[in-house]
């Protein structure tokens, strides 16, 4: 089984290239790539194949050639991934799956088609606008913080911490305790400290992101969309440009009347050759 492996600021994920959609892919499979020391090791797996051929992705083959299957390193599905987009997007125009153009490159999700341009050496991916949608909160330890809900295709809860505590503090080897009646399908968490402003941006924020099905990973693209929604919020502004640095790397978010650009750098770094057989001994 052909694989390349890629990353968005240190958010890695393992490309399955399945044009057809002929590939056994299961959950333990799944997580056995994924594997850091059994595996190649990865936050996620990226599935790239035809829409047409997918079930989920045949409603939106008249608009987008190409499915992102996304899969979280403990096998489960996730409706979208911001970052995983981004790669996904790198590996169409590398491979030849797809040819830059001005326009902007179509790609079918479980949380419908985004669409991605080439930006310098970054890729950019449009995903629906952030909904604010409730309040939550989060416990670490003996810390509770107030958070807030944020739909980005896939569930966030963003919490700032209180002055005086850092990120770099937080134990995140072990998930937050969230409230699963607000979160009935789990929740990605964002905990957020302010940065020092950015030239050209309306804000700047530093986070750490606890991931549903993936554990604490360096960076989580749509956590800082969440995040950079929830800054314009405390700034009182609809829409603007927020600085956001995760653990690995800087994302920038723009927040329009009705989309949320996501821009950072996608690269991969190898290809090769899977053995199911021995992944799954
Ligand atoms: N890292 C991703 C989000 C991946 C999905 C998430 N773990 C979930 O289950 O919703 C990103 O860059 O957006």
């Amino acid at each position: 089984m052909e694989f390349t492996k890629g990353h968005g600021t240190g958010n890695d994920f393992v490309i399955l290239p399945d044009p057809d959609g002929a590939l056994d892919l299961t959950p333990g499979l799944v997580a056995a790539i994924c594997d850091r020391r059994r595996g190649i090791g990865g936050d996620g797996v990226l599935r790239v194949v035809r829409a047409a051929k997918h079930p989920e992705g045949a409603a939106l083959a008249g608009d987008a050639e190409w499915f992102m299957d996304y899969w979280n390193s403990d096998g489960s599905f996730a409706e979208m991934c911001g970052n995983g987009a981004r790669v996904f997007v790198r590996y169409l125009l590398e491979i030849g799956l797809a040819t830059p153009s001005g326009a902007a490159l179509p790609v079918a999700t479980r949380a419908g088609v985004v669409r991605a341009r080439v930006e310098g050496e970054s890729i950019a991916v449009e995903m629906r606008r952030p909904r604010l949608y409730d309040t939550a909160t989060a416990t670490l330890g003996g810390l509770t913080l107030p958070g807030t809900a944020v739909d980005v295709g896939n569930p966030h809860l963003v919490c700032a911490l209180p002055a005086g505590l850092d990120l770099a503090g937080l134990d995140l080897t072990r998930a937050p305790d969230v409230d699963p009646a607000v979160f009935p399908a789990g929740v990605n968490v964002e905990f957020t400290v302010p940065g020092d402003p950015v030239d050209d941006t309306d804000g700047h924020v530093l986070m750490r992101v606890y991931e549903r099905g993936s554990a604490e990973t360096l960076s989580c693209g749509t956590g800082a969309c969440a995040v950079a929604a929830v800054a314009l919020r405390d700034a009182d502004r609809d829409t603007g440009t927020v600085t956001v640095d995760v653990s690995g790397g800087r994302l920038t978010v723009t927040v329009t009347d009705d989309s949320c650009w996501l821009s950072g750098p996608a690269v991969l770094v190898a290809t090769g050759e899977l053995t199911p057989d021995a992944l799954l001994a």
